[in-house]
């Protein structure tokens, strides 16, 4: 069982963020929405937005939907089969399951982050390059080193890797190359990057710099982070949301849901009483 349940444990890295969540549009709006296994509802009409230049965190036991919710947002459950998908999900007031959405482009606005780092095997450039070119968002190979550089920089990845970009990206370290998948995703400029628990298998001293990461991240993007810890959700997002049973229980600034929840279940499981 995950331990894990205290916001304000000792060896913290970041202090919990007490700033109040920004009031700009959602970059992503989901009404209503439902998602069912075959005939197994794991999703209860949650309706909830993102805001942009922040991060969101979603938090709840084993089982509650974290996941299944957070693949909703750039259409991964397409790729399950039994699998489907109620409600709408508006990115910039369109629905993202329209028939007219292309869902490989969708995924290159909606980057995702696993939670076991997933490099392709290849090289660390061609982790890199491979989105911007089949998205043609270079025009030159000058344009193309460019991407990869700004990219791995903005990764925090640049000074370990630059004299060996031919290297395999599997040759780096879990928490180097979580740091690839990072840059990988940031490469086809997206505006919303979705974590799936992208520290759960790495080192303390490798989360730390993914969270250092995250906290730089957000000055430009939408970004939405399931997590299992409740020290992580409190080190890295403004916003947090707590689901059960499929059902979404309560959203708020993440220094409310951690001080002084409006729900009985909410303070249950942050304090440790299930979960
Ligand atoms: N591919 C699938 N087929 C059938 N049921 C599934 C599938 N994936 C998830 N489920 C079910 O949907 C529910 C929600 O699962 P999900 O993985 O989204 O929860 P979670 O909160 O992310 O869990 P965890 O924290 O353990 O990763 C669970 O009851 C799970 O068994």
């Amino acid at each position: 069982m995950d331990t894990d349940h205290r916001p304000q444990a000792e060896g913290a890295v970041l202090t919990p963020s007490a700033e109040a969540p920004p009031v700009a549009a959602p970059r992503i709006d989901c009404r209503d929405i439902r998602v069912f296994y075959g005939a197994d509802q794991a999703i209860h009409n949650v309706s909830l937005s993102f805001p942009d230049r922040a991060v969101t965190a979603l938090i709840g036991p084993s089982g509650c939907g974290k996941s299944t919710f957070l693949r909703c947002l750039n259409r991964m459950n397409d790729t399950i089969e039994n699998c489907r998908v109620e409600g709408q999900i508006l990115m910039d007031g369109q629905d993202i399951n329209d028939h007219s959405i292309d869902p490989v482009l969708l995924r290159s606005r909606v980057g995702m982050v696993f939670q076991k780092p997933n490099p392709f095997p290849k090289s660390i450039y061609d982790n890199i390059a491979y989105g911007p070119r089949i998205h043609g968002l270079a025009s030159s190979r000058e344009d193309l080193d460019a991407i990869v550089e700004k990219s791995l920089r903005r990764a925090g990845l640049w000074e370990e890797v630059k004299d060996r970009l031919q290297a395999p990206g599997t040759s780096l370290s879990g928490g180097q190359q979580q740091r690839l998948c990072i840059a990988r995703a940031i490469a086809v400029r997206p505006e919303v990057i979705l974590m799936d628990e992208p520290c759960s298998a790495l080192d303390p001293v490798a989360t730390a710099r993914i969270e250092e990461l995250i906290d730089e991240l957000r000055k430009r993007y939408c970004i939405v982070i399931v997590t299992h810890s409740m020290q992580q959700a409190a080190r890295v997002s403004q916003r947090t949301a707590f689901f059960h049973l499929g059902n979404l229980i309560e959203m708020g600034e993440t220094e409310q849901i951690f001080t002084n929840p409006r729900e009985k279940r909410t303070e249950d499981y942050i304090t440790g009483r299930f979960g």
